[in-house]
């Protein structure tokens, strides 16, 4: 599935008129669409209408017409705004069928919510430009309050399609039907709340036209599996992807070690951990090399044979230290290398060497990248999608931007977004098993995108797993642990 912006969206209503299919042609099948999703899902014997002055309001007068069949039907108008003419030949449409809308005022509002009619929302769309306010924020709060349930048309109104950040008052949906494709809001928190129960109704955009015009992906386990890593029977540890992870410190052992473990459940063939101190590691399947980051750690790191670094991880609780080598560390070994956390460093000399190298995966949540594309943490929550573009463009990195939902972004442009996981993976170490597992699966050089868009589907897999067995309270080892099982309902589809 893809997502649309606003902009795409109007631009393939243009390409589908341009290509012979008119507007009004659209704007008949989103309602139909509507009245569809009605019909499907609310058995209310009354249905209250609310229409905007745009094409939003249009769709809505086309829904009414379809319900005036099977239900009551009253429609509530705006009369302020303008209309488009697509919209109000459907308004004429709508009074030859015997119903002529009523103005959307205080009065007729609360009477008409009395009934506790299923409320269809088609006052504001795509078009929203700001938030709203007086008398239409007024009426969206006594649409909220009234405890009816709401089918919004495309957007809940007042949420503005572009962006998961929220403008200002809005309905609260109990379902959406978004039509053509998925809007940005729908994806992204907070706005993804407002839309209650989403889903997406074809109206008519030809498939193609729909492709030319989105550049979002919205990953699922059906669009991954193909990426998937596999291994032949006959295959060796040298073969799958040995690991080099250069991470931890004294007091950030444990990140290192979930790291290494996350990718030896992902299938690495080889885990070394370089890191300074003794390991206490607990599993035997670790191999430790000593670092000392004030005594030659370049030298010591390549003395190690490159069979047993054919990727790298660098930075789960990295040595604060290091961040006077990382230019150069990066630069050591033209493999695959996953850059997290502690090496995310950042400053002119690290981008050059992330850019030259050519084949690193950062992995920042919205603080890290904010310091990367040196802006706030809000402007990064905001416009998530331009931020990981952005950085990818500029480093030449494929950007995991982690978040509620997770954002995947190529130096060519590819951009793809995943919504799944759980609310307990918020906590610390999520963040390293996810590193650890990119680890072990980065090493097809020649598809880091969509290994990476594999790796973050997988993640929330676990972690939904894990959030099942122990909610809000699951610890980062768990996705560890959910790993495998996660893996194997993802490769066979279920
Ligand atoms: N391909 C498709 O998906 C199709 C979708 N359709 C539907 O069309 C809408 C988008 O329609 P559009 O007319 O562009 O926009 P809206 O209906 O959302 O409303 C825009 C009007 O509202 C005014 N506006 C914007 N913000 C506010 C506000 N806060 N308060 C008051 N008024 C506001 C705006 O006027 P301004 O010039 O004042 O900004 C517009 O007049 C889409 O969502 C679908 O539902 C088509 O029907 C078929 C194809
Ligand atoms: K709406």
């Amino acid at each position: 599935m893809k997502l649309f912006s606003a902009h795409e969206m109007r631009a393939a209503d243009q390409a589908a008129a341009d290509a012979g299919i008119p507007l009004l042609l659209l704007m008949e099948a989103a309602g139909r669409a509507v009245a569809d999703a009605v019909t499907r899902h609310f058995a209310h014997p009354e249905v209250l209408v609310l229409c905007g002055g745009g094409n939003n309001g249009g769709d809505g007068y086309v829904a009414a017409r379809h319900l005036l069949a099977s239900r009551r039907v009253s429609v509530l108008e705006l009369s302020s705004a303008p209309r488009s003419d697509d919209a109000r030949t459907m308004r004429r449409a709508l009074l030859a069928h015997g119903l002529t809308p009523r103005p959307l005022e205080e009065a007729a509002l609360t009477r008409a919510l009395e009934g506790r009619p299923l409320v269809v929302d088609a006052l504001f769309g795509s078009g929203l430009t700001r938030p709203l306010e007086g008398e239409v924020a007024a009426a969206v709060a006594r649409v909220n309050a009234s405890g009816c349930e709401v089918l919004s048309v495309d957007v809940p109104s007042g949420v503005a399609s572009d962006t998961g950040e929220l403008l200002g008052p809005h309905v609260r949906a109990t379902r959406t039907v978004q039509l053509a494709g998925a809007k940005v809001a729908s994806l992204f928190h907070p706005a993804r709340a407002a839309f209650g129960a989403a889903e997406v109704a074809d109206i008519g955009i030809p498939k193609a036209i729909l492709e030319a015009h989105a550049s979002v992906t919205v990953l699922s386990p059906d669009g991954v599996r193909a990426h998937l890593p596999t291994r032949a029977p006959d295959t060796h540890k040298y073969e799958v992807g040995t690991l080099l992870v250069i991470a931890g410190s004294a007091t950030y052992l444990g990140a290192a070690e979930m790291a290494c473990r996350a990718a030896l459940r992902a299938g690495a063939g080889l885990v070394t951990l370089a890191s300074e101190g003794s390991f206490p590691g607990t599993w035997p399947e670790i191999i430790h090399e000593r670092l000392a980051w004030d005594h030659d750690p370049l030298g010591t790191l390549a003395e190690l044979g490159e069979n047993r670094a054919q990727v790298r991880l660098i930075g789960p609780g990295l040595d604060r230290r290091a961040a006077a080598v990382l230019p150069a560390l990066i630069g050591q070994r033209r493999v695959p290398t996953v850059l997290d956390a502690g090496a995310l460093g950042g400053g002119d000399a690290w981008e050059r060497a992330v850019r030259d190298h050519g084949r690193c995966v950062l992995t920042p949540h919205h603080g890290e990248a904010a310091k990367l594309l040196e802006t706030s943490a809000k402007a990064v929550r905001t416009a998530p999608l331009e931020a990981a573009r952005t950085l990818a463009e500029r480093t030449g990195a494929v950007v995991v931007l982690k978040g509620a939902t997770t954002v995947v972004a190529a130096p060519d442009g590819r951009t793809a977004a995943h919504a799944g996981g759980h609310p307990g993976m918020a906590t610390g170490g999520t963040g390293d098993v996810l590193a650890g597992l990119l680890g072990a699966w980065c090493s097809d050089e020649g598809a880091l995108f969509e290994r990476a868009c594999a790796g973050v589907v997988a993640h929330a897999r676990a972690g939904e797993r894990a959030g099942a067995r122990f909610g809000d309270g699951l610890i980062a080892t768990d996705l560890i642990g959910a790993f495998p099982e996660a893996w194997r309902e993802l490769r066979e589809g279920r």
